[in-house]
Protein backbone atom coordinates (compact mmCIF):
# COMPACT_ATOMS: atom_id res chain seq x y z
CA UNK A 1 0.00 0.00 0.00
CA UNK A 2 1.34 3.20 -1.10
CA UNK A 3 1.30 6.20 1.74
CA UNK A 4 -1.55 8.74 1.71
CA UNK A 5 -0.30 10.52 4.26
CA UNK A 6 3.06 11.11 5.66
CA UNK A 7 3.75 13.22 9.08
CA UNK A 8 7.14 13.84 9.70
CA UNK A 9 8.38 15.09 13.39
CA UNK A 10 4.91 16.50 13.75
CA UNK A 11 4.97 18.67 16.99
CA UNK A 12 2.53 21.41 18.13
CA UNK A 13 2.19 23.72 21.05
CA UNK A 14 -0.30 25.83 22.87
CA UNK A 15 -0.48 29.04 24.62
CA UNK A 16 2.95 30.48 26.31
CA UNK A 17 1.87 34.10 25.51
CA UNK A 18 0.93 36.78 27.34
CA UNK A 19 -0.46 35.56 30.13
CA UNK A 20 3.35 33.53 30.82
CA UNK A 21 1.64 30.46 31.56
CA UNK A 22 3.62 27.79 30.02
CA UNK A 23 3.38 26.30 26.83
CA UNK A 24 1.07 23.10 26.66
CA UNK A 25 3.10 20.35 24.12
CA UNK A 26 0.34 18.74 22.74
CA UNK A 27 2.27 17.29 20.23
CA UNK A 28 5.96 15.81 20.42
CA UNK A 29 8.04 15.00 17.38
CA UNK A 30 5.21 12.49 15.78
CA UNK A 31 5.69 9.97 12.74
CA UNK A 32 3.46 8.47 10.98
CA UNK A 33 1.74 7.12 7.63
CA UNK A 34 -1.89 6.65 6.46
CA UNK A 35 -1.73 3.88 3.24
CA UNK A 36 -4.46 4.41 0.44
CA UNK A 37 -7.45 2.47 1.99
CA UNK A 38 -5.57 2.02 5.38
CA UNK A 39 -7.94 2.56 8.70
CA UNK A 40 -5.42 3.72 11.52
CA UNK A 41 -6.65 4.00 14.85
CA UNK A 42 -5.40 6.98 17.22
CA UNK A 43 -5.78 5.24 20.65
CA UNK A 44 -4.48 7.49 23.98
CA UNK A 45 -6.53 8.80 27.26
CA UNK A 46 -7.02 11.94 27.33
CA UNK A 47 -4.64 15.19 26.77
CA UNK A 48 -2.61 12.64 24.90
CA UNK A 49 -2.79 14.88 21.63
CA UNK A 50 -5.31 12.59 19.69
CA UNK A 51 -7.81 15.54 18.16
CA UNK A 52 -4.44 17.64 17.60
CA UNK A 53 -3.10 15.47 15.45
CA UNK A 54 -6.27 14.81 13.45
CA UNK A 55 -6.43 18.38 12.86
CA UNK A 56 -3.04 19.06 11.65
CA UNK A 57 -3.00 15.96 9.50
CA UNK A 58 -5.89 17.81 7.66
CA UNK A 59 -3.90 21.00 7.62
CA UNK A 60 -6.92 22.46 10.14
CA UNK A 61 -3.85 23.72 12.20
CA UNK A 62 -0.40 25.24 11.53
CA UNK A 63 2.00 22.54 13.38
CA UNK A 64 5.03 24.48 15.94
CA UNK A 65 7.41 21.82 13.71
CA UNK A 66 7.31 19.08 11.36
CA UNK A 67 5.99 18.51 8.16
CA UNK A 68 2.30 16.66 6.81
CA UNK A 69 2.69 15.78 3.33
CA UNK A 70 -0.94 14.46 1.59
CA UNK A 71 -0.21 12.02 -1.84
CA UNK A 72 3.23 13.60 -1.73
CA UNK A 73 2.39 17.47 -1.43
CA UNK A 74 3.70 19.26 1.41
CA UNK A 75 0.49 20.54 3.01
CA UNK A 76 2.10 23.35 4.83
CA UNK A 77 3.44 24.65 1.66
CA UNK A 78 0.22 24.63 -0.55
CA UNK A 79 -0.95 27.29 -2.46
CA UNK A 80 -4.19 28.95 -2.00
CA UNK A 81 -5.01 27.25 -4.82
CA UNK A 82 -3.68 23.62 -4.13
CA UNK A 83 -4.93 23.78 -0.51
CA UNK A 84 -8.50 24.19 -1.70
CA UNK A 85 -7.97 20.94 -4.36
CA UNK A 86 -6.65 19.20 -0.87
CA UNK A 87 -9.43 19.72 0.82
CA UNK A 88 -11.89 18.37 -1.32
CA UNK A 89 -9.54 15.19 -0.82
CA UNK A 90 -9.47 15.10 2.94
CA UNK A 91 -12.40 15.53 5.12
CA UNK A 92 -13.31 15.44 9.23
CA UNK A 93 -16.20 13.60 10.86
CA UNK A 94 -16.65 15.15 14.43
CA UNK A 95 -17.56 14.01 17.72
CA UNK A 96 -21.00 16.39 18.38
CA UNK A 97 -22.96 15.38 15.31
CA UNK A 98 -25.08 18.24 16.71
CA UNK A 99 -22.49 20.90 17.23
CA UNK A 100 -20.94 20.71 13.58
CA UNK A 101 -24.41 21.55 11.90
CA UNK A 102 -25.99 24.68 11.91
CA UNK A 103 -29.82 24.33 13.45
CA UNK A 104 -30.81 27.35 10.87
CA UNK A 105 -30.03 25.54 7.83
CA UNK A 106 -31.87 22.48 6.57
CA UNK A 107 -29.46 19.94 6.10
CA UNK A 108 -29.66 19.18 2.01
CA UNK A 109 -27.88 22.27 1.36
CA UNK A 110 -25.23 22.07 4.81
CA UNK A 111 -24.46 18.54 2.89
CA UNK A 112 -24.04 20.13 -0.15
CA UNK A 113 -21.85 23.08 0.78
CA UNK A 114 -18.33 21.13 0.32
CA UNK A 115 -19.72 20.83 -3.87
CA UNK A 116 -20.85 24.40 -3.68
CA UNK A 117 -18.06 26.14 -2.31
CA UNK A 118 -15.37 24.21 -4.30
CA UNK A 119 -17.47 24.35 -7.38
CA UNK A 120 -17.38 20.61 -8.02
CA UNK A 121 -20.57 20.15 -10.16
CA UNK A 122 -23.47 21.89 -11.75
CA UNK A 123 -26.27 23.42 -9.83
CA UNK A 124 -28.61 21.40 -11.82
CA UNK A 125 -26.92 17.70 -10.91
CA UNK A 126 -26.83 18.49 -7.23
CA UNK A 127 -30.00 17.31 -6.26
CA UNK A 128 -29.41 14.04 -7.81
CA UNK A 129 -25.62 13.79 -5.99
CA UNK A 130 -27.45 14.60 -2.43
CA UNK A 131 -30.26 11.53 -2.86
CA UNK A 132 -27.37 9.41 -3.68
CA UNK A 133 -25.53 10.83 -0.49
CA UNK A 134 -28.52 10.61 2.19
CA UNK A 135 -28.94 6.83 0.68
CA UNK A 136 -25.74 5.98 1.17
CA UNK A 137 -25.85 6.95 4.57
CA UNK A 138 -29.07 5.51 4.94
CA UNK A 139 -31.49 8.08 5.68
CA UNK A 140 -33.88 9.22 3.38
CA UNK A 141 -33.75 11.20 0.23
CA UNK A 142 -36.64 12.87 1.25
CA UNK A 143 -35.75 13.93 4.38
CA UNK A 144 -33.07 16.37 3.00
CA UNK A 145 -35.65 19.39 3.63
CA UNK A 146 -35.65 19.05 7.03
CA UNK A 147 -33.72 21.36 10.05
CA UNK A 148 -30.61 19.37 12.15
CA UNK A 149 -33.05 19.39 15.37
CA UNK A 150 -35.80 17.41 13.43
CA UNK A 151 -33.38 14.49 13.35
CA UNK A 152 -31.75 11.65 16.34
CA UNK A 153 -28.20 11.69 17.24
CA UNK A 154 -27.44 8.81 14.99
CA UNK A 155 -29.39 10.31 11.84
CA UNK A 156 -27.58 13.64 12.84
CA UNK A 157 -24.28 12.06 12.81
CA UNK A 158 -24.73 9.96 9.45
CA UNK A 159 -25.91 13.92 8.39
CA UNK A 160 -21.91 14.60 9.08
CA UNK A 161 -20.79 11.62 7.50
CA UNK A 162 -22.99 12.23 4.32
CA UNK A 163 -21.44 15.95 4.32
CA UNK A 164 -17.93 14.68 4.46
CA UNK A 165 -18.47 12.37 1.66
CA UNK A 166 -19.82 14.98 -0.28
CA UNK A 167 -16.65 16.16 -2.44
CA UNK A 168 -15.84 12.22 -2.94
CA UNK A 169 -12.47 12.61 -0.45
CA UNK A 170 -9.41 9.67 0.13
CA UNK A 171 -8.87 10.82 3.25
CA UNK A 172 -11.35 10.82 6.36
CA UNK A 173 -10.51 11.98 9.73
CA UNK A 174 -13.32 10.45 12.48
CA UNK A 175 -12.29 12.06 15.92
CA UNK A 176 -14.50 10.51 18.30
CA UNK A 177 -17.28 9.54 15.74
CA UNK A 178 -19.74 7.83 18.02
CA UNK A 179 -19.01 8.49 21.37
CA UNK A 180 -21.90 11.31 22.07
CA UNK A 181 -23.98 9.17 20.66
CA UNK A 182 -26.79 6.67 22.74
CA UNK A 183 -24.81 3.20 22.83
CA UNK A 184 -27.45 1.44 21.31
CA UNK A 185 -26.77 3.26 18.10
CA UNK A 186 -22.96 3.98 18.39
CA UNK A 187 -22.77 0.10 16.40
CA UNK A 188 -25.03 0.87 13.70
CA UNK A 189 -23.14 3.77 12.48
CA UNK A 190 -19.85 2.61 13.05
CA UNK A 191 -20.94 -0.57 10.52
CA UNK A 192 -21.74 2.73 8.98
CA UNK A 193 -18.70 3.99 8.84
CA UNK A 194 -16.50 0.63 7.92
CA UNK A 195 -18.64 0.02 5.15
CA UNK A 196 -18.07 2.96 3.53
CA UNK A 197 -14.97 2.92 4.17
CA UNK A 198 -14.94 -0.56 2.25
CA UNK A 199 -16.66 0.33 -0.55
CA UNK A 200 -15.07 3.77 -1.79
CA UNK A 201 -11.62 2.75 -0.44
CA UNK A 202 -11.07 5.42 1.98
CA UNK A 203 -7.97 6.21 4.15
CA UNK A 204 -9.74 6.25 7.74
CA UNK A 205 -7.94 8.38 10.73
CA UNK A 206 -9.92 6.78 13.64
CA UNK A 207 -9.77 8.55 16.80
CA UNK A 208 -11.25 6.82 19.61
CA UNK A 209 -11.18 6.20 23.43
CA UNK A 210 -12.94 2.66 22.39
CA UNK A 211 -10.29 0.35 22.22
CA UNK A 212 -12.59 -2.80 21.24
CA UNK A 213 -13.61 -0.47 18.47
CA UNK A 214 -10.51 0.37 17.10
CA UNK A 215 -9.53 -3.43 17.45
CA UNK A 216 -11.99 -3.99 15.13
CA UNK A 217 -12.11 -1.24 12.80
CA UNK A 218 -8.49 -0.47 12.37
CA UNK A 219 -5.79 -1.91 10.22
CA UNK A 220 -3.06 -0.81 12.21
CA UNK A 221 -3.00 1.63 15.27
CA UNK A 222 -0.99 4.50 17.02
CA UNK A 223 -0.19 4.45 20.96
CA UNK A 224 -0.15 8.22 22.06
CA UNK A 225 0.85 9.28 25.22
CA UNK A 226 1.64 13.03 26.29
CA UNK A 227 1.90 13.96 22.65
CA UNK A 228 4.45 11.06 22.00
CA UNK A 229 3.93 7.77 20.10
CA UNK A 230 4.33 5.16 22.42
CA UNK A 231 3.61 2.25 20.32
CA UNK A 232 2.51 1.69 17.09
CA UNK A 233 1.87 -1.74 14.68
CA UNK A 234 -1.23 -3.61 13.17
CA UNK A 235 -4.23 -3.07 15.28
CA UNK A 236 -4.33 -7.26 16.33
CA UNK A 237 -0.76 -7.51 17.69
CA UNK A 238 -0.64 -4.65 19.30
CA UNK A 239 -4.16 -5.36 21.00
CA UNK A 240 -3.04 -8.81 21.52
CA UNK A 241 0.58 -8.46 22.69
CA UNK A 242 1.24 -5.11 23.73
CA UNK A 243 4.85 -4.34 24.00
CA UNK A 244 4.83 -1.43 25.47
CA UNK A 245 3.66 -0.92 29.38
CA UNK A 246 1.65 2.03 28.54
CA UNK A 247 -0.52 0.33 25.84
CA UNK A 248 -0.48 -2.89 28.77
CA UNK A 249 -2.22 0.03 31.54
CA UNK A 250 -4.51 1.47 28.98
CA UNK A 251 -5.82 -2.15 27.63
CA UNK A 252 -6.06 -2.68 31.74
CA UNK A 253 -8.10 -0.15 31.80
CA UNK A 254 -10.51 -0.96 29.35
CA UNK A 255 -13.48 -2.56 31.24
CA UNK A 256 -14.95 -5.81 29.03
CA UNK A 257 -16.86 -5.32 26.14
CA UNK A 258 -19.94 -6.04 26.23
CA UNK A 259 -21.00 -8.53 23.48
CA UNK A 260 -23.92 -6.77 22.86
CA UNK A 261 -22.02 -3.84 21.79
CA UNK A 262 -19.84 -5.92 18.94
CA UNK A 263 -19.53 -4.64 15.91
CA UNK A 264 -20.97 -7.13 13.23
CA UNK A 265 -18.05 -9.25 12.23
CA UNK A 266 -17.11 -7.71 8.74
CA UNK A 267 -17.41 -10.18 6.09
CA UNK A 268 -14.10 -10.88 3.79
CA UNK A 269 -13.72 -10.37 0.21
CA UNK A 270 -15.47 -12.68 -1.65
CA UNK A 271 -17.18 -14.38 0.76
CA UNK A 272 -20.79 -15.45 0.15
CA UNK A 273 -23.74 -13.86 2.24
CA UNK A 274 -25.56 -15.45 4.21
CA UNK A 275 -28.25 -14.51 6.65
CA UNK A 276 -25.74 -13.91 9.00
CA UNK A 277 -23.68 -11.91 6.75
CA UNK A 278 -26.35 -9.73 4.91
CA UNK A 279 -25.50 -7.64 2.13
CA UNK A 280 -22.20 -6.01 2.37
CA UNK A 281 -24.28 -2.31 1.73
CA UNK A 282 -26.39 -3.53 4.65
CA UNK A 283 -25.37 -0.80 7.16
CA UNK A 284 -27.90 -2.05 9.80
CA UNK A 285 -26.92 -5.55 10.21
CA UNK A 286 -26.66 -5.47 13.74
CA UNK A 287 -30.67 -5.51 13.27
CA UNK A 288 -31.39 -5.55 9.87
CA UNK A 289 -35.36 -6.96 9.58
CA UNK A 290 -34.29 -8.52 6.78
CA UNK A 291 -31.19 -10.75 7.82
CA UNK A 292 -33.11 -13.62 7.53
CA UNK A 293 -33.73 -16.20 4.61
CA UNK A 294 -35.76 -13.59 2.16
CA UNK A 295 -32.27 -11.11 2.88
CA UNK A 296 -29.67 -13.63 1.57
CA UNK A 297 -32.10 -14.87 -1.17
CA UNK A 298 -32.43 -11.64 -2.49
CA UNK A 299 -28.58 -11.13 -2.03
CA UNK A 300 -28.12 -10.57 -5.88
CA UNK A 301 -30.98 -8.57 -6.73
CA UNK A 302 -30.47 -6.20 -3.70
CA UNK A 303 -26.65 -5.34 -4.55
CA UNK A 304 -27.42 -3.02 -6.91
CA UNK A 305 -30.16 -1.23 -4.93
CA UNK A 306 -27.64 -1.22 -1.94
CA UNK A 307 -29.59 2.13 -1.17
CA UNK A 308 -32.80 1.22 -1.13
CA UNK A 309 -32.11 -1.84 1.27
CA UNK A 310 -30.62 0.20 3.53
CA UNK A 311 -33.26 3.24 3.29
CA UNK A 312 -35.96 0.57 3.85
CA UNK A 313 -33.92 -1.35 6.66
CA UNK A 314 -33.52 2.68 8.96
CA UNK A 315 -37.27 2.65 8.51
CA UNK A 316 -38.11 -0.34 9.96
CA UNK A 317 -35.19 -0.28 12.70
CA UNK A 318 -36.51 3.08 13.55
CA UNK A 319 -40.11 1.55 13.50
CA UNK A 320 -39.08 -1.48 16.12
N1 LIG B 1 -6.67 25.33 21.29
C1 LIG B 1 -5.99 24.92 22.35
N2 LIG B 1 -5.47 25.81 23.23
C2 LIG B 1 -4.76 25.41 24.30
N3 LIG B 1 -4.49 24.10 24.59
C3 LIG B 1 -5.00 23.18 23.75
C4 LIG B 1 -5.77 23.53 22.60
N4 LIG B 1 -6.12 22.39 21.95
C5 LIG B 1 -5.60 21.35 22.67
N5 LIG B 1 -4.94 21.83 23.74
C6 LIG B 1 -4.22 21.04 24.75
O1 LIG B 1 -3.41 20.11 24.06
C7 LIG B 1 -3.44 18.85 24.72
C8 LIG B 1 -3.93 17.77 23.75
O2 LIG B 1 -5.28 18.04 23.45
P1 LIG B 1 -6.15 17.12 22.46
O3 LIG B 1 -7.51 17.71 22.36
O4 LIG B 1 -5.38 16.93 21.20
O5 LIG B 1 -6.16 15.75 23.27
P2 LIG B 1 -7.07 14.47 23.03
O6 LIG B 1 -6.18 13.28 23.21
O7 LIG B 1 -7.81 14.58 21.75
O8 LIG B 1 -8.05 14.56 24.27
P3 LIG B 1 -9.59 14.04 24.38
O9 LIG B 1 -9.53 12.55 24.25
O10 LIG B 1 -10.01 14.49 25.74
O11 LIG B 1 -10.36 14.69 23.26
C9 LIG B 1 -4.32 19.01 25.93
O12 LIG B 1 -3.50 19.26 27.05
C10 LIG B 1 -5.16 20.22 25.60
O13 LIG B 1 -5.53 20.92 26.76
Amino acid sequence: MTALVQAQGLARSFGGGWLHRPPVQALRGVDLTVARGEALGVVGESGSGKSTLGRLLLGLLPPSAGTVRFDGQDVGAASRAEWRRLRQRMQIVFQDPFGSLDPRRRVGPQILDGIAIHGLMPPAERGDRLAALLAQVGLDPAHAVRFPHEFSGGQRQRIGIARALATGPEFLVADEPVSALDVSIQAQVMALLADLRRQLGLALLFISHDLPVVRQLCDRVVVLYLGRVMEEGPAEAVFRAPAHPYTRALLSATPRLDPRRRLPRIPLPGEPPSPANPPSGCVFRTRCPQAAADCAAAVPALQPVGAAHRVACLRAAEAA
